[in-house]
């Protein structure tokens, strides 16, 4: 085994290497999927030493970790592997050093399996004018069910006042068909929304904050900082029922009333969330604006804080860049995709936001490089053609349009 097989530990950000000179005293830690032929299942430790910059450093592979223990992606052949690659020896392991990403050199490693997080139902229906009747939101569950997507966001439960669409969350919840394989998360901002998503019967929620301090007052009526407590409540009282929980930051890329918002912005929130326990930080480009630069700025930050392994994308397709926003994020080694079936959607808090990627290209994107999501795409374009049909809408997925879709 030689280093040259991890062509990106070559390609550290050289800044860091000049500013921490006694790189002994810093674990780098890199989580990507590898392929790793030739290496038996198991732990491993492995030291290698490489040069940069006039310096000789030993890379010491830490640990083997399997990706399905800790977000339940389905990382388990043999061909791929998560490391985490630290310089240095063990001993200076220190579980609160600054985490850096590796850039890669070469040619992009991508993941194997990328999991999909269907937002549709939620994100999706959210900003309809009219209100779809509750009946076809659970026929669409259910028929999304049957695509082979391991989560579905299904409703939310937040004040009909602000998002009348959202009123028969307790409806959706309990008619919905609920398959053994499928997790059905819903949003809950307060404790009010988490006591009525548990006793709707909800067990998995997910809390929702922004890194812009306006759009957090529009969205949700309160600072960041006051949706910090009342997430640290939601999650408190989660944890005490083991339900797991899912965080979102809002205007990642952009914000509609403050304009771009700084990467260290995003990172402070998306930190606070993950050490808040959150097990999986959704970086939301809420008004699609962000571009393949901006995405790897603000995930270049939010990784030196944040595991990748914790990370997803949620891309609105406003300027036409969602998927080349996905594609660099999995370049950086992101594996979590959200999205909406026939492109639905849009923030009713964020004027000028247009639809979440659609799930329908994003599938055929990845399965096109060769990515497994475990999600039958003839099966999502024709889930997209019912709730098109329902809504008297034309679908905003391209890869719909191209196979004939009637709407
Ligand atoms: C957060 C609140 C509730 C605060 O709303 P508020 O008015 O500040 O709440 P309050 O605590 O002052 O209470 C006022 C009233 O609301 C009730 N209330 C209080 N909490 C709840 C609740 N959970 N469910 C139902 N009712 C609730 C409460 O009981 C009271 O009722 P009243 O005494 O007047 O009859 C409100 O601002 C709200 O509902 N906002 C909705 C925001 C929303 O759903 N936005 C869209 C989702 S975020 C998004 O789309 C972005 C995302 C996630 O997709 C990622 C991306 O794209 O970036």
């Amino acid at each position: 085994m030689h280093l040259c097989e991890f062509t990106y530990a070559y390609s550290t950000n050289t800044n860091c290497f000049k500013k921490n000179n006694n790189i002994g005293q810093y674990l780098f830690v890199c989580h990507l999927v590898l392929p790793f032929l030739h290496h038996p299942k198991g732990t491993f430790t492995i030291s290698e030493q490489f040069e940069t910059q006039g310096q000789t450093f030993s890379v010491l592979i830490i640990s083997r970790v399997s990706p399905g223990s800790t977000s339940e992606r389905n990382h388990t052949s043999d061909s791929s592997v998560f490391l985490e690659v630290g310089l240095g020896s063990r001993s200076c392991f220190k579980q609160n050093d600054p985490l850096i990403s590796f850039q890669s050199l070469g040619a992009h490693e991508y993941p194997e399996f990328v999991k999909i997080v269907e937002v549709g139902p939620r994100d999706g229906l959210q900003n309809e004018k009219e209100i779809v009747p509750t009946e076809v939101k659970v026929q669409l569950i259910d028929r999304l069910s049957d695509t082979g997507l391991s989560v579905i966001e299904a409703t939310s439960f937040v004040s009909s006042k602000w998002v009348p669409q959202m009123a028969d969350h307790t409806e959706v919840l309990q008619g919905i068909r609920k398959s053994p394989n499928v997790r059905y998360p819903v949003l809950t901002p307060n404790m009010h929304g988490f006591q009525n998503a548990l006793a709707a019967g909800a067990t998995e929620v997910a809390v929702f904050g922004s890194a812009s301090e306006t759009f957090s007052r529009k969205n949700i009526n309160c600072s960041i900082d006051e949706s910090m407590l009342r997430f640290e409540e939601v999650l408190n009282a989660a944890k005490d029922q083991q339900i797991p929980v899912r965080g979102y930051v809002s205007c990642a890329l952009g914000c509609p009333h403050e304009g771009p918002i700084d990467p260290s912005k995003v990172t402070e929130v998306a930190k606070r969330l993950y050490e808040m326990g959150c097990y999986e930080v959704s970086l939301g480009d809420t008004v699609g604006v962000g571009t393949p630069g901006s995405m790897a700025a603000m995930l270049r930050s939010v990784t030196r804080e944040v595991p990748c392994r914790a990370l997803a994308v949620h891309c609105h397709d406003t300027y036409g860049q969602a998927l080349a926003n996905i594609l660099t994020a999995l370049q950086m080694g992101v594996c979590v995709v959200d999205s909406a079936v026939a492109g639905l959607g849009g923030c009713p808090y964020a004027q000028g936001s247009s639809g979440n990627v659609s799930t329908e290209d994003v599938l055929y994107m990845l399965h096109g490089m060769g990515i497994q999501t475990g999600v039958d795409l003839s099966k999502m374009i024709a889930v997209g053609d019912f709730i098109c049909h329902s809504l008297n809408r034309k679908t905003n997925s391209r890869v719909a349009q191209a196979r004939g879709s009637q709407l």
